[in-house]
């Protein structure tokens, strides 16, 4: 199934706009992982086990992993997910942006080795840096339009033709980028009216949403301003404040994650 139709399903079945980010830092992770060679796999596999009926879609953040050198925990969490959550997305967030030749292998590295769903992209480089995950027709690419950063303002605001660049952005990729009907773009929730602008432009385009919980964003504001008319159309992503929701060797991690998900999912569901 391709990853729009995926999405829409994953919506409709957990009824969630909920993406569970995972950032796994192995410094926040409880003592009883202490020593395991594979603790990051094992920290991630539980998140997802507690979430998985809660969720529209996981986001393995890579630098996570790779910083650590444990991109081959991520293969495993990966395919992990795959076996047996198939009918959850899988969005790598990866950032990738470079010219068309080394995006082809950036694809693959998202789609083949790691079966991911989608990958997010960076649109600095232009069209030719992003065709390459097109060629890839099941699979998505999520494009950064309006990111959830402050500093995303020093560029995202410049204004070209009396638009700010963030509404460009919107604007060629549901106009003229989209080739495999398969793009959906990043807006973060910390910018509501931006998020509006951008739901005006693009029709019922998914965008993912990072900004609820760590970074403050209101969750009210963030589904009125971003749902379509059907009350779907985003992923809302939280990663630190459910990952890391267990006060320190109090609670069960995983049962603490879940019940974070759990509220944050029906705090969403409220305004769609
Ligand atoms: O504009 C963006 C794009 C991506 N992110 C990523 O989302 C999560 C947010 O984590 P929280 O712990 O919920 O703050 C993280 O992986 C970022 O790299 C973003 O925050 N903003």
């Amino acid at each position: 199934m391709n990853f729009i139709n995926k999405l829409s399903a994953a919506w409709t079945t957990n009824n969630s706009l909920l993406c569970v980010g995972l950032d796994p830092d192995p410094a926040r992770f409880p003592a009883q992982l202490a020593g395991e060679s594979d603790a990051i796999f094992l920290f991630c596999k539980e998140i997802i086990d507690a979430t998985a009926d809660l969720a529209c879609s996981f986001k393995p953040q890579i630098a996570y992993f790779a910083a650590l050198g444990a991109e081959g925990q991520l293969e495993r969490l990966c395919a992990y997910a795959r076996q047996h959550y198939p009918h959850i997305p899988l969005i790598l967030d990866a950032k990738r942006g470079d010219i068309g030749a080394t995006a082809r292998q950036y694809a693959r590295e998202a789609f083949d080795r790691y079966g991911a769903d989608a990958v997010t992209v960076n649109p600095y480089m232009g069209f030719d840096s992003v065709e390459p995950y097109m060629e890839w027709t099941e699979r998505g690419a999520i494009v950064l339009c309006r990111t959830s950063n402050p500093g995303g303002s020093d560029l995202q605001f410049l204004m070209a033709d009396g638009q700010p660049l963030y509404q460009h952005v919107a604007r060629l990729v549901a106009e003229k980028w989209n080739r495999n009907g398969q793009c959906a773009l990043v807006v973060g929730a910390t910018f509501p009216e931006e998020l509006a602008q951008v739901r005006a432009i693009v029709g019922e385009m998914p965008l993912l949403v990072p900004g609820v919980g760590a970074q403050g964003g209101d969750v009210e504001a963030t589904v009125k301003s971003g749902r379509t008319a059907s009350g779907a159309g985003m992923m809302i992503n939280s990663s630190r404040a459910i990952l890391y929701a267990a006060a320190k060797g109090s609670e069960d991690f995983a049962a603490a994650a879940r019940r974070v998900a759990l509220e944050t999912r029906d705090s969403i569901n409220l305004y769609r």
